[in-house]
């Protein structure tokens, strides 16, 4: 069969009046990072694979046509200072409608949107909760697998010059002067207590890398790798606990079921937001969620016989880290303003677009952050809570923290599937414990004691006379969700998938995205998210 290379809108029609009498050994559900990368490396075990995305191609070389008024080579997707542009943009047609956190819905997913930071997961990442067979020891194979081929970069630009260092400049003077210190933190990620560093990203040759770079064009060399944009799966088909196929939407609203073969299988990659929604349209879930689906607007095909349903008491739990934004302002060092807002015009700097067009450098070969620091503090309830903080600059002699809370965070909210087919929160996963308001509100305490005791920066005048208990009044999540399909031993208490994320009650049917991350990283998600799509073919062959 022939690869879906340079994939166009609506070449999925042709594929499926090609495909759907032949079967696959594996289907895969969503084409972001642990979909991509999960389905190259099976079509690279020798697998007939099949990876079905929702959302248009995103980047150039993968099909994307939203090309830069300056360079009709690279599209909004591929520009790395894009990455905190792409929200400015009056076409917002790549990011999902039905989810309750914003999340992409293009191939590539969350990696083709979001803001590039790539922070390496340290092993009390994994070592803290998750379950056996995904301690550090047991996933550093697969992490070392994914930086071979995607290590991410703290310095991405051709002529080695960082650009844009006013912030660095202030800030990291600052961190120094309250004796923290600097690190590499790709080449030592488990350093981070009272650590700053310049912003690891995910780039790689002057554009945005993650696996539409790194694994996709791989897999389009195979002959059995197929891959279809613009297809929604709607449910899995299942026979009893087989998993048989899938039911696909077009963006016609027409339909088809696409198959596996008898020894088959079908994985969900679908993201923390949107899994459990498939899970529950394919009758697995707890009833009222599934007799939600049955009574609801889209006509999913919800089977009559209670007995096919495969129902638990299963709460969808789901968590996030959180953000606080602390403004600053500087009183001595001048930081000019740069006009990032024309980037997407014509009238983009043209020295900048000339640098970025002929020699892959400049300003707009980097990221949006200027500089990243962490820290942890031991919270009254005896949990330590890491914190991150990323830098941006923020017109002329401005300066934005967005601080985190991250991994340690005890705060869950609750998913839900409703009945025209979108997810939403019943709880919303912030702030929901007292133990976390606390180490924040100390967290801040302390930050503010130190800008304090500066005479360069100061607080913005718009927070310097608020709490600390009244700045955390306001908050934004960081888009990092996981845990909506929790991983276990089946039968224990909300557990949907086994410790081989297979999921439970089925005996072909697996989920490899952020849903089943069993805990929040001290970092940004998606390298995470990555490893552990890494460490799934092996999970696959051996058991
Ligand atoms: C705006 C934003 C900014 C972020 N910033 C950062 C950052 O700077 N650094 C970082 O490390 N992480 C960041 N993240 C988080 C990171 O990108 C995610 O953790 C990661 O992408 C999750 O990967 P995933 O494979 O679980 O799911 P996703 O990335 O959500 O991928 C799911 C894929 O499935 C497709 N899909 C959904 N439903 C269906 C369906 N029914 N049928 C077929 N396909 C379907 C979607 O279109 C999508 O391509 C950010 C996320 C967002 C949204």
């Amino acid at each position: 069969m022939r690869p879906f290379s340079n994939p166009i809108p609506g070449s999925a029609f042709l594929l499926a009046a090609s495909a759907v009498a032949k079967t696959y050994d594996t289907i895969v559900v969503g084409g972001g990072p642990s979909g991509i990368i999960v389905a190259e490396r099976l079509a690279e075990a020798g697998e007939s694979v099949l990876l079905i995305e929702r959302g248009p191609a995103s980047t150039y070389a993968s099909g994307g046509n939203r090309t830069m008024p300056w360079n009709d080579t690279a599209t909004i997707f591929d520009v790395p200072s894009m990455a905190y542009q792409l929200y400015g943009l009056e076409d917002q047609s790549e990011f999902c409608t039905d989810t309750p956190g914003t999340a992409g819905c293009l191939l590539g997913g969350g990696t083709s949107v979001n803001a590039l930071v790539f922070v390496h997961p340290q092993p009390i990442d994994f070592d803290d909760k998750w379950p056996t067979h995904f301690k550090w020891d047991d996933v550093r194979d697969a992490a070392d697998r994914l930086y071979e081929r995607n290590p991410g970069t703290s310095l991405p630009l051709s002529d080695g010059v960082r650009y844009d260092t006013g912030v660095w400049d202030v800030m990291s003077a600052f961190l120094a002067n309250n004796s923290w210190k600097e690190v590499d933190t790709l080449t030592d990620p488990s350093d981070k207590y009272q650590v700053y560093a310049h912003p690891p990203w995910n780039i790689k040759d002057s554009v945005r890398a993650g696996p539409v770079l790194t694994y996709l064009p791989l897999a389009e060399q195979m002959e059995n790798f197929e891959l279809t944009l613009e297809t929604q799966v709607l449910r899995v088909v299942r026979d009893s606990d087989k998993a048989t196929g899938v039911e696909v939407q077009y963006l016609n609203g027409s339909g088809e079921v696409f198959e596996v073969g008898n020894d088959g299988k079908i994985v969900l990659a679908a993201g923390a937001l949107t899994t459990p929604k498939i899970l529950v349209q394919s009758a697995i879930g707890p009833v009222d969620q599934i007799e939600t689906v049955q009574n609801g607007t889209m006509n999913i095909t919800i089977p009559e016989n209670k007995d096919q349903w495969i129902t638990s008491a299963i709460r969808v739990g789901v968590k996030d880290h959180i953000i606080f934004t602390i403004n600053l302002e500087t009183t001595k060092t001048s930081i000019p303003a740069y006009n990032f807002s024309n980037l997407f015009t014509s009238e983009a700097n043209a020295t900048d677009v000339e640098m970025y067009n002929t020699e892959g450098a400049g300003i707009f070969a980097q990221g949006g952050q200027r500089i990243n620091f962490w820290s942890s503090l031991n919270g009254t309830d005896g949990q330590r809570r890491f914190f991150q903080g990323t830098t941006t600059p923020n017109g002329e002699n401005g300066i934005t923290i967005k601080l985190y809370l991250t991994h340690g965070l005890t705060s869950k909210g609750t998913l839900i599937v409703n009945r025209n087919s979108t997810t939403s929160f019943s709880e919303k996963p912030y702030l929901t414990t007292d133990a976390d308001k606390e180490a924040v509100i100390a967290f801040i305490d302390s930050l503010k004691e130190m800008i304090n005791k500066q005479d360069d920066i100061v607080l913005n005048s718009k927070i310097a006379n608020l709490t600390s208990a009244e700045m955390i009044e306001s908050y934004s999540s960081a888009t990092h969700f996981v845990g909506t399909a929790k991983m276990g031993t089946c039968g224990e208490e909300d557990v949907v998938v086994d410790v081989n994320t297979k999921v439970c009650g089925m005996e072909n049917l697996y989920v490899v995205d952020a849903s089943i991350h069993a805990d929040l990283p001290t970092g940004n998600t998606q390298a995470i998210v990555m490893i552990v799509a890494e460490k799934q073919l092996r999970e696959f062959s051996s058991r």
